[in-house]
């Protein structure tokens, strides 16, 4: 119970796009990444299962600076290794959610080479952030632009903040998406879609986000300071929804889903009877069993 031998190793034992087959070495550009100091990504693993990962450099609208790119490698693979963990919410802090790469550190690294390293090792860590054997939630709060909001893509699902805004703004940048983000948009609201939102570097708002399908829900204004939950809280009470039960069983559904969307039909059929192995006869399924349930 627990430990799944699949059919199909890229998506569970190393979720990574690129490695030394591809010329590409992790090592080499973190040590470039860390000469941009600033800022962390902070993780909590929470007694539920619920871990939240905070985007942390309030003082520039939570840029990525290059020692935060290696934090947020760090961290995924704290991740990738946490046995109890079904779910994680990722969120920005101070009430915004991330303004995409730090500009400084893109001037200093404007080399056409080291830019498409950086490209290689956000690849790497966001695919792997996507490839988790836990259901993500993007919490949305002030702005998600440039890389930020590639971030968005990174996750299951995006909860958006009235007043949110997740904004391609690459096209502006003289860009376009490098982080994964181009690829995970189609997929997410469609080829046209997703033209028009990088084409037109528009601003979606909450309303927008919803009705493209980028957005998977909008949180709750309450006007009564005094009872208003916040952000954090109810993107955990959305996510709480789908993260009841025990973890080996949350993290066979999100295996099952993930193989279903990323491997040929036949990839995803024999990996998902080996998922399907790896929960069959395990203590949720044999407890369900004795107790004769009614799904009323
Ligand atoms: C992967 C490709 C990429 O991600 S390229 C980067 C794409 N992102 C951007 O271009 C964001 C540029 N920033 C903005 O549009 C604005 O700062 C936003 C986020 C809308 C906030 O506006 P506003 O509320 O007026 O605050 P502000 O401009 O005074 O910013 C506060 C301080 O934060 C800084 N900041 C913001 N974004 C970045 C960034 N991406 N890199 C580095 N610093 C950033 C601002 O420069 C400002 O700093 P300071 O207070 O002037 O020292």
């Amino acid at each position: 119970y627990g430990s799944v031998s699949t059919s199909s190793p890229i998506l569970f034992c190393s979720g990574s796009v690129y490695s030394s087959i591809h010329g590409f070495s992790q090592e080499e550009i973190k040590e470039k990444l860390l000469a941009f100091p600033g800022g962390s990504i902070d993780l909590l693993k929470q007694d539920s299962g619920i871990a939240v990962l905070t985007i942390n450099n309030p003082p520039r609208m939570n840029a990525f600076s290059g020692a935060m790119m290696v934090d947020l490698e760090e961290k995924v693979t704290q991740l990738e290794n946490w046995t109890d963990g079904k779910g994680v919410i990722v969120q920005g802090a101070a009430q915004t959610f991330c303004s995409g790469s730090d500009l400084n550190a893109v001037r200093a690294m404007s080399n056409s080479q080291d830019g498409m390293k950086m490209c290689m090792f956000m690849q790497n860590t966001l695919t792997r952030l996507l490839r988790l054997p836990l259901i993500s939630v993007a919490l949305v709060e002030g702005n998600a632009l440039g890389g930020g909001a590639e971030l968005t893509t990174a996750c299951d699902f995006r909860l958006m903040a009235s007043g949110s805004v997740i904004q391609f703004v690459h096209k502006h940048m003289g860009l376009v998406p490098g982080w994964g983000g181009a690829a995970r948009l189609v997929t997410l609201v469609g080829s046209r879609n997703a033209l028009k939102l990088l084409g037109g570097a528009v601003k979606v708002d909450s309303e927008l986000g919803v009705h493209i399908g980028l957005a998977d829900g909008v949180l709750k204004v309450d006007l009564d300071a005094a009872r208003a939950e916040t952000g954090l809280q109810q993107a955990e009470s959305w996510l709480s929804q789908y993260t009841k039960g025990p973890a080996p069983v949350i993290k066979a559904v999100k295996k099952v889903v993930l193989s279903g969307r990323e491997l040929s039909l036949s990839d995803a059929l024999r990996t998902e009877k080996d998922i399907f192995g790896s929960v069959w006869g395990g203590p949720a399924n044999l407890q369900a069993l004795a107790s004769k349930s009614k799904h009323k």
